[in-house]
């Protein structure tokens, strides 16, 4: 949605289109850089009738966390609050205009003596009413600007609508939070909500705990029956394991909803523990996006199949505690379970562990029940996924990778989706990253998309499943799309390469390019390869939007490698700048290694000076049969006949295949040309030229004299005739062309089996004795295991390949 759209709604919307809620974290509102980028989601994303949830802006909580402690320790704290003010000041100042500003900033004073008097007399009852002032002002802020610029927008206190049983439980009471908020809420206007803060049902602030904002924009998601809750914040998603820690993190795309509800219960910043509650019994989409790059796709978190089911990540936290106590048994795994909520609780071995916040009420609840209890700080490092409690692999690998180091007797899991280990030291990066190596170093995920069920798709797909079982880089390869001209077939959990085509047959769609594209845009996989086999020039144009999204290609189609030299150049320097591979050995020459030779010679730091050879089985064939014996144009014929040739056979004889063929060795070679600088000799006469296919079948013979004609002067000269295409370089550049020549017929260009191709290189390490590769050079197995042989390489390539991850202010 436009800003104009957002207006416009903002004037006529009546109420009825489906609610979206976004909440932005602390992190996307913590200067006036970063707001400005929210405006913008806002304007686009937004309608007038979505609920926006706010954190306080980055680092604010902390600060009032740091007021507390300090009026608490009795320190000074003069400073610390000064600069707070200042800070919130000079935000306003930044982005509203003067009156605004003025009128914010009094506002801001008045809080600011409020929050000095509470400090100085009655932090402790307080401390919740502090800590709130965070949230009251980063809504109040980012509504006056919407007002100022954009649209009608109002700034809502939660506390004033939401009640939760206690802080301790909080329970929401939905019926009565629904009515408060519908009373509160302003038609034609945008709601700028306040997230982590709510009521108690003595009317007493509470918080939803630290990063408690997500879990306020589910509760608000639930109040309204939003369709979706997207989660701004600095990371573009929900990583195998906090990205500022482990470079070599990999975005899950999509994390089913119990393995989120345990990244969360665990600790884990991204997600709040309660979360998903909220959103249980609602049909509502929850998504992870990035605040400082909205174009690319997050987590999506939700019910999905296999592929999601398999990955796993690794979550730590240093803030947990391990509970001790000779009473320990007295307590039950359930009453422990309703009351302190702890990662985990072992019976047999009487130890619990539990998060800071907990302990106040443990040792309480010991103290009036049992007696004496202890805690001693600890950590946890967890792997997480679907039901990896029951998956021994897991558990074993999860062992070793923790071989070296010091863990208390503890590998134990309180849910079905993790398996954690309590370590008597913090855990430290470095665990971090073998552990997260160890239980991830294998599961980079390929979707291979096939384009062309052709003759040679058909091929290539039916000798997948047993590529996959016999290579092991092909270990995690899913096909997941298959599309022919007309029809596509998209199924993100994989389709299986055994049935491919028979589920294209049942389930296939009308091809449509646009849904095409945005599926790719959003794939979950860690890569994509697109597989092109398609003789078409319009689906190659689409090789940039591919490489735009770091999409890998092989093609075995000639367009792209033989367009015009500017948009060929453009084509590859997209594919390096978005690191997406692009191969086409069969390209030329079919499965005939041509291209992977010369791309080896260049490796070895060889010159190419001179490519030469026959590189058309059709006209390979052609010149090799024809002696006079039969006329030229009943051999053409019978090459039509046998499927040697394309249905129009003028497209073989103008040479102009042969063309693309030499151009695209030749800048594999290194060289910067175009089909213009190959000079092309036409077999197609002038008068046959614009006739139908069929036309021009007719009127073949009158090939025949000329074909005649020069077979009879190579004769004459003890020669015969063969189609070349010849590259060479020489003191004015290079010379490349195609056409008939008279060749000794000794030459062994002049000696091949009909149909073969051959290729001579002349190089700097290959001068006097040229490297040649001769053999069949079209054939559906051939080119079939040649494209085969480039799905192996890229994924060879592919297995190395590390992603950055993008946060702000680590790598941005
Ligand atoms: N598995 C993970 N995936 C993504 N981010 C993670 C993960 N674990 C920890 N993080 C950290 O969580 C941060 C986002 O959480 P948080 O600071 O609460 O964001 P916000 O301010 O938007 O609420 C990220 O910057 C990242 O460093
Ligand atoms: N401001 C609170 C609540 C919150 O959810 O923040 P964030 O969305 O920045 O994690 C905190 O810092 O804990």
């Amino acid at each position: 949605m436009t800003i104009e759209n957002l207006i416009k709604h903002a004037n006529t919307h009546t109420g009825k289109l489906a609610i979206n809620v976004h909440k932005f974290g602390g992190s996307s509102l913590a200067n006036s850089e970063c707001i400005e980028r929210v405006i913008d989601i806002i304007c686009r994303h937004c309608q007038i009738n979505d609920i926006v949830v706010v954190s306080a802006n980055g680092g604010v909580t902390d600060q009032l966390f740091n007021l507390c402690q300090l009026a608490k320790d009795e320190v000074d704290y003069t400073e610390a609050l000064n600069n707070l003010h200042f800070q919130l000041k000079g935000l306003i100042a930044e982005l509203l205009n003067e009156q605004n500003s003025s009128y914010l900033t009094k506002q801001l004073s008045d809080d600011f003596l409020q929050l000095s008097d509470w400090l100085a007399n009655d932090y402790k009852q307080q401390r919740n009413n502090i800590l709130a002032f965070g949230e009251v002002w980063s809504a109040r802020l980012l509504s006056a600007v919407l007002n100022e610029r954009i649209c009608p927008s109002h700034a809502l206190d939660s506390r004033d609508f939401i009640q939760i049983a206690s802080e301790q439980e909080p329970q929401v009471n939905y019926d009565y939070s629904r009515d408060q908020f519908n009373q509160l809420k302003q038609t034609h206007q945008l709601t700028i909500a306040t997230g982590y803060i709510a009521r108690d049902v003595n009317g007493q602030s509470c918080t939803l705990g630290r990063n408690g904002s997500d879990y306020s924009a589910t509760i608000m998601a639930a109040l309204t029956g939003a369709a979706n809750v997207t989660l701004w914040t600095d990371v573009d998603g929900i990583y195998s394991a906090d990205p500022r820690v482990v470079p070599a993190a990999r975005k899950l795309h999509r994390l089913p909803n119990g393995v989120a509800r345990e990244l969360g219960r665990l600790g884990n910043p991204v997600l709040h523990v309660n979360t998903l509650k909220p959103l249980e019994e609602h049909a509502t989409h929850l998504h992870v996006a990035s605040s400082f790059d909205s174009e690319i796709s997050g987590t999506e978190i939700g019910k999905f199949g296999f592929l999601a089911k398999q990955e796993l990540s690794v979550t730590y936290s240093n803030d947990v505690l391990l509970v001790s106590s000779e009473h320990l048994s007295a307590l039950s795994k359930p009453e422990a379970f309703t009351r302190f909520s702890p990662i985990c609780f072992d019976e047999k071995q009487a130890l619990m562990v539990i998060k800071q916040e907990q302990q106040k009420a443990v040792s309480q609840w010991f103290a009036s029940k049992v007696g004496d209890v202890t805690f001693k700080p600890v950590a946890i490092i967890a792997v997480v996924g679907h039901k990896v409690a029951e998956r021994g692999d897991v558990k074993a690998r999860f062992k070793r990778a923790l071989e070296n180091t010091r863990t208390l007797d503890v590998v134990s899991s309180t849910s079905e989706h993790s398996i954690i280990s309590v370590l008597p030291d913090s855990c430290s990066p470095e665990l971090t990253n073998v552990v997260h190596h160890e239980m991830t170093k294998d599961a980079k995920h390929i979707g291979v998309v096939v384009a062309g069920l052709g003759n040679i798709g058909e091929r290539f797909l039916s000798l997948l499943p047993n590529q996959i079982k016999r290579q092991s880089v092909l270990e995690n390869v899913h096909l997941v799309g298959l599309l022919s001209s007309k029809k596509a077939l998209i199924n993100t959990d994989g389709i299986s390469p055994k049935q491919a085509l028979l589920q294209f047959e049942k389930q296939a769609k009308d091809y449509d390019e646009t849904l095409l594209l945005t599926w790719l845009k959003n794939h979950p996989y860690d890569e994509l390869i697109v597989v092109d086999i398609t003789p078409s020039e319009t689906f190659s144009l689409l090789y940039r939007e591919f490489f735009q999204q770091g999409i890998h290609v092989i093609g075995a189609n000639k367009w792209a490698a033989s367009s015009s030299t500017e948009y060929y150049n453009g084509l590859t320097a997209l594919a390096e700048q978005n690191g997406s591979v692009w191969l086409g050995n069969t390209t030329v020459g079919a499965g005939l290694p041509i291209n992977f030779a010369i791309n080896d010679l260049r490796r070895s730091g060889d010159e190419v000076k001179a490519i030469s050879g026959i590189f058309s089985g059709t006209l390979s064939w052609l010149f090799e049969q024809y002696d006079g014996s039969v006329p030229f144009s009943e051999l053409l014929t019978n090459a039509l006949s046998q499927g040697l040739t394309e249905p129009d056979p003028r497209e073989d004889l103008s040479g102009r295949d042969v063309q693309r063929k030499l151009l695209i060795l030749a800048r594999l070679a290194g060289f910067t040309l175009s089909l213009e600088d190959i000079e092309c000799q036409s077999l197609v006469p002038e008068q046959l030229v614009s006739l139908s296919t069929q036309d021009f079948l007719k009127q073949s013979h009158l090939l025949d004299e000329l074909f005649e004609n020069q077979l009879l002067q190579a004769k004459s000269e003890g020669k015969c005739l063969r189609y070349i295409a010849k590259f060479e370089i020489n003191e004015d550049g290079y010379q490349a062309n195609v056409g008939l020549a008279f060749l000794d017929t000794d030459d062994a260009f002049a000696r091949l089996n009909p149909c073969d191709n051959i290729f001579k290189i002349e190089s700097q390490w290959y001068q006097d004795n040229p490297l040649i590769i001769r053999g069949p050079g079209a054939g559906r197995d051939v080119t079939a295991g040649g494209i085969h042989s480039d799905l192996v390489a890229i994924c060879e390539q592919l297995s190395t390949k590390q992603h950055q991850v993008k946060i702000k202010g680590l790598n941005e």
